[in-house]
Order: structure tokens, then C-alpha cells, then sequence
């Protein structure tokens, strides 16, 4: 069911401080500019690899989900990963089937890719935050 890896993602308490750290420590020098996603409570930046991205990611306001994974690593560590599927909802219902718990409504939200996502709780998952990231339609 799941696809190519679309990202990593990466909490951290700065885009600006990781950013730096990436390009200085690992030559990552292709970040692209930081945005908001005040619907998901986090500004977001992609590093662009040759075959993937890391996704940086900073709280946007009290309420980001992020919040208490930075309480407990205050450095900011991996997050999540995104896996593409062809088809969200069959990808949610077939998750469902299996026993895996659907964060929020278990309805799909537009994330950083303007594409439908989905995000499937650890407990469930081996102890991996697993987000699942619909292929964008250029994609195919
Ligand atoms: C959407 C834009 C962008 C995109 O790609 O398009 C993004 O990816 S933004 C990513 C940020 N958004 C989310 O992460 C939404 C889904 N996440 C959540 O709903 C929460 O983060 C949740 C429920 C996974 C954890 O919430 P919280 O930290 O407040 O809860 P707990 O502290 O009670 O944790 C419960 C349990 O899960 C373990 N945990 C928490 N976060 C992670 C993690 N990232 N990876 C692995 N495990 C995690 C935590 O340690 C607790 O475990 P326990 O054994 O019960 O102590
Ligand atoms: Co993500």
C-alpha cells in the first residue's frame, strides 16, 4: 500500500538554528523558505535530498501538536515519516481495518504539500508517528 518516502520529519524549537545545522554539519544547503500552516499549528520548511525531504518543523501557537514532543526534547528531534499512497481514504480505511488509530477526525486535512494526510498514532505503529501523504496528482 504505501509508496516512496515523501519526508522525515523533524520537530525543532528553530527552523532557523536547524536549517544552519543541516547546511553547516551535512552541506544540506537546498532549504527552501519557511511558511505557515496555522490549520496543523506549525511553520514548516523542507530541506530538499536527491531522493526525499526533511521536513522541519517549529510550533505555531498554544494549541500546535508539537508542543509536547518539544516539552520532552527540548533539542528537537525525528518526528514523524510520510509515506505517499496512491489513494487516502482506501489507505485510511484499510489502516482502520487493521487496528491502527486515526489521529484527529480520521478525516483527511491538507498538509504542507497542499495534498491530503493523514496521521496514524505510534502506539499502533511500532512506536513511529506515521503520516500518509496522498501522491500529488503531477505525480503520476
Ligand atoms: C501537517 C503538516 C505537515 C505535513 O507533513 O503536511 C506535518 O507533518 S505537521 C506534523 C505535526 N502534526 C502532527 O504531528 C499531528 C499528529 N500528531 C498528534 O496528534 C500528536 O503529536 C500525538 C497524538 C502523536 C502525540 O501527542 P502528545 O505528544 O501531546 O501526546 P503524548 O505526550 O500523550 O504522547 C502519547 C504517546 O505517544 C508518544 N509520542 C508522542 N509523539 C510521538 C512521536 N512523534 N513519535 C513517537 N511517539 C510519540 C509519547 O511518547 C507517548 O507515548 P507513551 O508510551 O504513551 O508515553
Ligand atoms: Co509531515
Amino acid at each position: 500500500m504505501i509508496g516512496r518516502l515523501n519526508h522525515i520529519g523533524v520537530a525543532t524549537p528553530s527552523i532557523e538554528a536547524s536549517v544552519a545545522l543541516y547546511r553547516d554539519m551535512l552541506g544540506a544547503t537546498s532549504a527552501g523558505e519557511p511558511f505557515d500552516l496555522p490549520a496543523q499549528g506549525v511553520r514548516v520548511c523542507f530541506i530538499d535530498l536527491p531522493n526525499a525531504q526533511i521536513e522541519l518543523i517549529e510550533p505555531l501557537g498554544d494549541d500546535s501538536p508539537i508542543h509536547g514532543f518539544l516539552a520532552k526534547n527540548p533539542k528537537g528531534g525525528q518526528h514523524h515519516v510520510c509515506f505517499e499512497v496512491e489513494d487516502i481514504l482506501g489507505a485510511r480505511d484499510a489502516m482502520r481495518a487493521k487496528g491502527a488509530t486515526l489521529l484527529g477526525t480520521g478525516e483527511p486535512r491538507i498538509g504542507a504539500h497542499g495534498t491530503p494526510i493523514l496521521f496514524l498514532h505510534p502506539k499502533d505503529m511500532g512506536g513511529v508517528l506515521v503520516e500518509l501523504m496522498e501522491t500529488p496528482k503531477e505525480a503520476h
